[in-house]
């Protein structure tokens, strides 16, 4: 047998149980599912020294292998990180059951009744950077979903990882909830497995690069949702407040550089370039930012010069690139060429010229007045989130528990048959809705 068979008949034997463990899961009542993210919670507080040893281990590793500054910081988990990420898990549990929501309840005719009820899609298979917390927010949203969950995570994280899906698992055994619902790979032969294994996985979620997310999506049967690369705008516009408009930059490019909402591209209207961009380019250089412009923001602050390259690459750093612009409909357009369709913002005073820019951007978000690093689960009110799916079709966005159900359609009847309902003296439907309780 070859490296590439070998995995995936061990990858098989996974998929096999996960997907059993999953179809008993999604059985559970809600009580006991939260019941099992109590009980991972316990378990995470329990293990804290041994996750944040193993954790201490891959940074250095990371450190060694000069990993920079910013994704250093994503692949940290202090003890602060860890138990605001645990008491994540604990908000998840204390959301409202997503499975089993009636979404439709409808008479078709007398005693001919349709429901669209909400369930588990099965197993997940999710793939994701050097970010430990990203293991605690999936698997307790997987779990409150009754969904089993196939994780790998970024090389640097290998030992936190591990030592989080130990502690997760030690915490189901004390649960009804089977440990073999959250299973850890490590390797990319398995990831390429994993892809062929369409029987046993119902969604692949790939948290990468556009590539890694089209090498995906090539590469499988099973439906795909893309969570790309966050190449996000901020547009200031010739009405804009201007220390408004400079608090919101600082915080879209230096709060957490290394997140896929930071934004990469700073668009100003010339009108207020003069104006702004001196304070703007002082506030960023202050906290350590590099500046990339072009000939027109580079004859108003002195800075690196930006080439073509410049408006598409996504710096996950404290790099950004500056662009003047001769109008709002020429900032529009600069976001619908370079951006990623993941969240952009404006910032204006002007009302009629943020709807235009609300309506026009074509991205999961569109801001107006505020920063691109509300992007995320946990700010919507979603307890937490999978990731920012940069898709056009939902879900889209930061993806909670509603993005990990799908739905059937169940209806009851007493004999009926559709030959009565078509033809000459066809009887027509009530089509009457019903209380959705
Ligand atoms: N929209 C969103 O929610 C998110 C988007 N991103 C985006 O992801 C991008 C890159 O992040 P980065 O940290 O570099 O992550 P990478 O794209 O390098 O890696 C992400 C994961 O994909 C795996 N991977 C990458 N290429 C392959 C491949 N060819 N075959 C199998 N597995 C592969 C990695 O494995 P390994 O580490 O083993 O190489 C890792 O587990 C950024 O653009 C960021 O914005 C990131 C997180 C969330
Ligand atoms: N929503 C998250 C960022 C999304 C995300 O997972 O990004 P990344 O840091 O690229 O892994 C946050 O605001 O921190």
């Amino acid at each position: 047998m070859t490296v590439s068979q070998i995995a995936t008949s061990s990858l098989i034997e996974i998929a096999q149980v996960t997907r059993s463990a999953a179809r008993e899961l999604a059985m559970l009542s809600a009580a006991a599912r939260n019941d099992a993210i109590e009980a991972i919670a316990q378990a995470l507080e329990s293990m804290m020294p041994e996750i944040l040893t193993a954790n201490s281990a891959d940074c250095q590793a990371a450190e060694a292998e000069g990993i920079s500054k910013s994704l250093y910081a994503r692949l940290k988990l202090d003890e602060t990180k860890l138990k605001g990420a645990i008491a994540g898990v604990r908000d998840v549990g204390r959301l409202p059951d997503p499975v089993g929501k009636l979404e439709i309840h409808r008479q078709l005719d007398r005693g001919l009744i349709l429901k669209r009820v909400s369930c588990p899609l099965g197993v997940l298979g999710i793939i994701f950077e050097a970010r430990p917390d990203a293991v605690m927010q999936i698997t307790s949203l997987a779990i409150k979903s009754g969904n089993g969950v196939i994780l790998k995570g970024g090389k640097e994280a290998i030992r936190s990882c591990d030592a989080l899906v130990k502690a997760i698992r030690l915490g189901l055994e004390k649960s009804e909830v089977s440990p073999n619902v959250v299973q850890l790979l490590t390797t990319r032969e398995e990831i390429s497995a994993l892809l062929k294994l369409d029987e046993y996985v119902d969604l692949i979620i790939p948290r990468g690069s556009n590539s890694f997310v089209r090498f995906v999506q090539e590469n499988t049967r099973i439906p795909v949702l893309g969570h790309a690369e966050g190449i996000c705008h901020l547009y200031i516009d010739a009405a804009a407040e201007i220390t408004k408009a400079v608090d919101i930059t600082v915080d879209a490019k230096t709060q957490y550089p290394a997140a896929c909402n930071a934004i990469e591209t700073l668009l100003i209207h010339k009108s207020i370039a003069p104006d702004f961009l001196p304070l703007a380019a002082a506030a960023l250089q202050g906290r350590n930012v590099e500046l990339r412009g072009d000939d027109r923001a580079r004859e108003i602050v002195d800075m690196f010069p930006a080439t073509q390259t410049d408006w598409a690459t996504e710096y996950s750093d404290l790099i950004l690139s500056i662009k003047i612009v001769d109008s709002l409909a020429d900032a529009i357009a600069h976001i619908n060429t370079y951006g990623s369709r993941h969240t952009d913002a404006i910032v204006t005073e002007n009302n009629e010229a943020a709807k235009v820019f609300l309506a026009q951007v074509d991205a999961a978000g569109v801001y107006h007045n505020c920063s691109t690093r509300f992007a995320d689960g946990y700010r919507y009110g979603f307890g937490a989130e999978v990731g920012i799916s940069t898709q056009k079709m939902p879900p889209r966005g930061p993806v909670g528990l509603e993005g990990l159900v799908t739905y059937k359609y169940q209806l009851t009847g007493d004999g009926h048959i559709v030959e009565n309902y078509s033809g000459k003296n066809a009887k027509p439907f009530h089509h009457q809705d019903l209380p959705l309780e």
